[in-house]
């Protein structure tokens, strides 16, 4: 068999990995190395080195098939040393914002022996829902670089930002042949920071990407909108029982104050900040309400609605929109219904979930309200969010039935 002649390595063959960056970067021509730390997944990977895709679009099922990849578990030597072929110009991950400091470990070392090896530059492109997630693993990685390491890592590896986007909630095992396969939707949106990737060799092109100098703009809508929108979603349909995305957002209430967040409050603030067009948006803003209500994916409140402090903290899906809006003199009276949804999800498996509801039981709700937000006591987001708070504790379906 001839050797492929482009690999790259991506860490965390989940979701994301296997149902959207791996099939991307394999039908721009790469074979794809996953690392990943769950040895079963690799195993699965080398024994069948492929997989399939099943786009799970309301009206329509399309499959494809994924072959051209293989697997390194992450915390073996093996994965530094492929960082040393010169074959591999490009390193994605998609393994969970917390995770990037472990990784960074091993991409440091990974670097290391590929400056031994003189085996070229190469870009590393974090696909985390986060702000600058790239940044932050580059920042990792310095931690353990030495000095000389450094200053050729400065000029050989691109560290590019990126906004990433595409519905991939776990797969039910009924529906797919091998434990590999996974269901996506159809739509997808990967845009890439273009100032801040190295020339590798001249001819690359990544099919599905868009390279954009002006990524802030893209990153900011997607998690002020997307993002926003279905934590929203999660948190006001976990209060009212729901177990899914797209139940949730078919209820009437539910669906209104979306769509005034959106509209009206952070989408508002969104379109003045970064001059889009408003028509534009509006449309982003129902097609992104579409995709929640797409009944195939299956798409469980809990896995939306996951970690609550980090979707609550600043900058984030809904703090950001709340934010930016307050700078643009905007509403935020439905953004604020989400953030006190927040405060009231409780999810005994989610450790995040059991921090926060231990705060808010020990400091009181005002409290919490304004140490988690940064809203200060007395002004009138902070009130907003707890009068939110006490009016949705009285809904709570779950709490009448206990
Ligand atoms: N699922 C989705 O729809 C989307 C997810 N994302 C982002 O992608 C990232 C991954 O999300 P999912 O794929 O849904 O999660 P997932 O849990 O399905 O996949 C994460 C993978 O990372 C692996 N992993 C954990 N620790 C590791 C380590 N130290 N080294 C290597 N691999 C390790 C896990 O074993 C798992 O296979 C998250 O940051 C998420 O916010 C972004 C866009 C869409
Ligand atoms: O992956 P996170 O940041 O926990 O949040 C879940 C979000 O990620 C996504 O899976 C992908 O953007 C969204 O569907 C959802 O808003």
């Amino acid at each position: 068999m001839s050797q492929p002649e482009r690999k790259a390595i991506h860490f965390g063959a989940g979701n994301i990995g296997r149902g959207f960056i791996g099939p991307l970067l394999v039908d721009s021509g790469y074979h794809v190395v996953f690392a990943d730390v769950n040895k079963d997944i690799i195993q699965k990977l080398n024994e069948q080195n492929s997989y399939e895709v099943l786009i799970l679009d309301e009206e329509s099922e399309q499959r494809a098939s994924v072959s051209d990849v293989s697997g390194v578990v992450s915390t073996s030597d093996d994965i530094v040393q492929v960082f040393a072929d010169p074959a591999v110009d490009l390193v994605t991950t998609a393994v969970g914002p917390q995770i990037l400091e472990k990784i960074a470990v091993t991409i440091a070392q990974g670097l290391h022996a590929r400056r031994e090896a003189d085996a070229g530059p190469l870009n590393i492109i974090a696909c985390e829902n986060m702000i600058n997630q790239t940044t932050t693993l580059r920042n990792h990685v310095y931690e353990h670089l030495a000095d000389d390491d450094k200053e050729w890592v400065e000029e050989n590896i691109g560290f590019a930002n990126c906004s990433v986007d595409r519905i991939v909630p776990p797969f039910d095992p009924k529906d797919s042949a091998t434990p590999l396969d996974v269901g996506v939707e159809g739509f997808y949106e990967w845009v890439v920071d273009e100032k801040a990737l190295r020339r590798t060799r001249p001819d690359v092109k990544l099919k599905g990407v868009k390279l954009t100098t002006s990524l802030d703009a893209y990153i900011e809508r997607k998690l002020f909108t997307l993002n926003c929108g279905h934590a929203i979603t999660a948190y006001l349909g976990f209060l009212k029982g729901y177990n899914t995305i797209d139940e949730a957002i078919r209820d009437e209430d539910i669906r209104e104050t979306v769509r005034k967040a959106l509209l009206n409050e952070g989408g508002a603030a969104l379109w003045k900040k970064h001059n889009f067009d408003e028509d534009e948006y509006r449309q982003y803003v129902e097609k992104t309400m579409e995709r929640f209500a797409n009944p195939r994916l299956k798409d469980e409140i809990v896995r939306v609605g996951r970690q609550p402090l980090r979707k609550l903290a600043k900058g984030d899906r809904l703090l950001g929109p709340a934010y930016m809006a307050r700078e643009y003199s905007l509403p935020i009276d439905n953004l604020a219904k989400g953030i006190a949804a927040a405060f009231l999800y409780e999810m005994p498996d989610d450790k995040q979930s059991v921090e926060l509801q231990k705060k808010v039981e020990k400091d009181g709700i005002e409290h919490a309200v304004a140490e988690i937000t940064g809203f200060d006591k007395g002004s009138k987001e902070h009130r907003k969010v707890v009068d939110a708070y006490h009016a949705l504790s009285k809904i709570d379906v779950r709490r009448s039935q206990c």
